[in-house]
């Protein structure tokens, strides 16, 4: 036998255990007990994992601010969370010759669109470990970026759509040769790119750690970005999308249920 009876996929590792992605935390499980390796068809394990949920959306969208209501909102009603921020800055070595490089001390390198994009891959790449620990560990990884940024901006700077050759190649990059996993849903925090320029030069002029880089002070990409990241949700680009307007408060709560899956026990 392959796979779990209620089709979820594995992969075979060693010793014989296998482990099924993006398997809801269901009592209904066929394969025992929510959360606990358990016997899948008397001979393979499976591993019930949380879902991988991504906040995508322009620079200054409010990502971070979302993320963090959504965390604590999600905490509230019992759920473990985990999360990571892409590009990991700080944390690893791609990362940061990723701000070295949006922010000139590069040499041209910035300029390569394809460079870039594997810069930003290879810092994901890097996290597949922790990404998969989160999942094993908490019923939900929540990601501040992820493929789809790459997807987004790099379109945007070549003038492609989000159905064009780059996202292609990206697709086969990141997912099929790196092996990182589909999210479960995306969460696109969609707000107008003046309003997300205004709030990103808002929050350089209180922190001047937070000074804008390239693509930040980049009025024309930020808007030529806000339309690939529709194209990518109307298209539900490798997985569901969820339209928040972030030109408003977001309403976390409803946001809370979405990211759960209405999810019965929360
Ligand atoms: N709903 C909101 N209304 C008004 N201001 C907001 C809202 N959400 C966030 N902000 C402010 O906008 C600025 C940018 O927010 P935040 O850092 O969360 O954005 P981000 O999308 O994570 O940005 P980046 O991708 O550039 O890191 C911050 O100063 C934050 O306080
Ligand atoms: C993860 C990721 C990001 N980008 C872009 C998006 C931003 O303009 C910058 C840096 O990200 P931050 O959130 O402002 O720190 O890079 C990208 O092009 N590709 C990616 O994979």
């Amino acid at each position: 036998m392959d796979g779990c009876p209620r089709g979820a996929e594995f992969v075979r590792v060693d010793p014989p255990t296998v482990v099924a992605a993006g398997l809801p935390r269901s009592e209904e499980h066929p394969c025992g007990v929510p959360g606990q390796p358990s016997v899948c068809g008397g001979e393979l394990q499976c591993t019930l994992v949380g879902r991988l949920v991504v906040v995508e959306g322009l620079d200054g969208a409010g990502k971070n601010t979302l993320t963090g209501k959504l965390t604590e909102t999600l905490r509230e009603r019992g759920a473990t969370i985990a999360r990571i921020a892409f590009p990991r800055y700080g944390t690893g070595v791609h990362a940061d010759l990723v701000a070295d490089a949006l922010h000139g001390r590069l040499g041209d390198l910035s300029e390569s669109v394809y460079g870039m994009a594997l810069l930003f891959a290879l810092d994901r790449r890097d996290a597949i470990g922790e990404i998969q620990d989160a999942l094993a560990t908490h019923d939900v990884l929540l990601l501040d970026r992820y493929v789809a940024s790459n997807a987004a901006y790099c379109a945007a700077r070549l003038g492609e759509p989000a159905d064009g050759p780059f996202v292609s190649w990206l697709y086969e990059l990141e997912v099929a040769r790196f092996g990182l996993p589909a999210p479960d849903l995306h969460v696109l925090l969609r707000v107008p790119p003046e309003v997300a320029g205004q709030r990103a030069r808002q929050r350089e002029r209180a922190d001047a750690a937070r000074s804008r880089d390239a693509y930040e002070s980049n009025a024309e990409l930020q808007a030529r970005c806000a339309r690939v990241y529709d194209e990518l949700a109307e298209a539900r680009w490798l997985a569901p999308w969820h339209v928040v307007d972030g030109a408003i408060e977001p309403d976390v709560s409803t946001l809370a249920a979405e990211v759960l899956g209405q999810r019965a026990g929360y």
